[in-house]
């Protein structure tokens, strides 16, 4: 069998949340890690694989070159749809590369008209007349306008995409999706013969997704969050919805954390508040000369090897802008995914064998750093933060890579505590 859907993700965490909801919907799904080449291994008998760039942030003809290279190895494999995954708040500036990686996709795949969503209910991302919600705000009063690296100001997606693209922007708005996916079909032509080449649609429900999935089940590019791929998954059932996967391997269990988003501050209370032991890495300290790592590991070697340890470089707003004020935002960041890259290595090292990391930059870093190029894709421990199955130069890894925002305020506890 071959591949039937690919996906290109834009950072690692987005490609954990999307190929969650790819197996959600039945599907067997890998996740490989950066942009693969002919050596890179692809398990048998997968109906669906997601590439995980590193792009979200980067300048955008990096981030074209890199989507491209990942189409044609999924294309290779048979892919004849491609699913385009960003951030459910659309982390992008107006410099952002949503824009231009979807017109250079469209452009490989042949295609003049694509249909783009990144509604994701379960997490709260909901799309209304064109603008995008978190829970019960705009994007745009959401916390994530104070996000490190995407500070997102505006909710508008039809300016947002505008702001990316010399192609037109339309809107299916939610009264058409609630007719159904030829209601929604029609529309796309009829948007498609005036030109307009993105054509962003309203969801509030998963209901509203699989509309839209039936209706886009033969566009050559798709793109959105979590929510849609579910409803393309659907789309394209799968005979056999049998998945076998590896049990979790025994050893030591910890938490990386490199995300400063508000969901990621309240698990590492709630960690803490459970009289879990915890350890924070003081960035200015490092970069004035100081071996943070080496105290971080002398910290971590005296802990209970039974209980679940986490380190974090997390900080609340105000002390992370003292941070990035000093160093500079890339600087900040540079030296923090690399302190975490290096603590992943050693922990592994040490006999941790069920790691849970927070940040999507971070998990970059992180699988990076342990040299994992394809992982298996498992049960959800929340929606969309799947445990995965790793294969490290140490042996086998049960890794849990989460989204800045996602997750219950329990699951560092949670995740951790019922694989013990
Ligand atoms: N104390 C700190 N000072 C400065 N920068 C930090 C600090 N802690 C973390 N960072 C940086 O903030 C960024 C957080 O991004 P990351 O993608 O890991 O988390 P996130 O944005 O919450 O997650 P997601 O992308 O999944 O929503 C990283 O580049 C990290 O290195
Ligand atoms: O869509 C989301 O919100 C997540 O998968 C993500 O990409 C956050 O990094």
């Amino acid at each position: 069998m071959t591949v039937r859907i690919g996906c290109i993700a834009d950072d690692f965490t987005g490609g954990t949340d999307v190929a969650a909801a790819f197996r959600r919907a039945g599907l067997r799904t890998a996740l490989v890690f950066g942009t693969p080449d002919a050596a890179t291994p692809l398990p048998a008998d997968c109906d669906a694989a997601v590439i995980a760039l590193k792009s979200r942030s980067a300048p955008a003809a990096e981030a074209v070159d890199a989507s491209l290279a990942a189409q044609r190895w999924l294309s290779s494999r048979g892919a004849a749809q491609i699913y385009v995954k960003y951030c459910s708040t659309f982390d992008s500036t107006p410099k952002g590369n949503i824009g231009p990686v979807t017109d250079a996709l469209l452009d490989a795949m042949g295609a003049t008209v694509t249909l783009a969503c990144p509604a994701s209910p379960p997490n709260g991302r909901t799309v209304y007349q064109g603008h995008l919600f978190v829970h019960d705000q705009l994007l745009s009063d959401s916390p994530l306008r104070h996000h490190p690296l995407n500070p997102m100001t505006d909710s508008s997606l039809p300016r947002l995409l505008a702001a990316q693209s010399p192609h037109p922007v339309g809107l299916i708005s939610l009264p058409t999706v609630r007719r159904g996916a030829d209601a929604v079909r029609e529309a796309l032509l009829a948007h498609q013969r005036d030109g307009v080449r993105h054509v962003i649609a309203d969801a509030l429900t998963d209901d509203d997704l699989a509309v839209l999935g039936a209706a886009a089940h033969e566009l050559p590019v798709v793109t959105g969050a979590a929510g849609l791929a579910e409803g393309l998954g659907r789309a394209h059932p799968r005979p056999d919805t049998a998945t076998t996967e590896p049990p979790p391997p025994g050893g030591r269990a910890a938490v990386l954390a490199g995300s400063c988003s508000a969901r990621t501050l309240e698990q590492i209370a709630r960690f803490q508040a459970a009289g879990l032991p915890s350890h924070h890495l003081d960035v200015l300290a490092a970069a004035a000369g100081r071996d943070v790592v080496a105290d971080a590991l002398a910290w971590f070697d005296a802990q209970d090897p039974g209980l679940p340890a986490l380190v974090h470089a997390s900080a609340p707003p105000h002390e992370l802008e003292e941070v990035q004020r000093e160093l500079g935002v890339a600087e900040a960041a540079a030296r923090v995914e690399g302190l975490l890259g290096a603590l992943a290595a050693a922990l592994v090292d040490r006999g941790v064998r069920r790691l849970l990391v927070a940040g999507g930059e971070t998990s970059g870093a992180v699988t990076t750093a342990l040299d994992i190029r394809t992982v298996l894709v498992g049960g959800e421990a929340d929606p969309g933060v799947p445990w995965t199955h790793a294969t490290t130069a140490h042996g086998d890894l049960a890794l849990m890579l989460k989204s800045g925002n996602f997750g219950a305020q329990d699951l560092f506890v949670r995740a951790l505590k019922d694989e013990t």
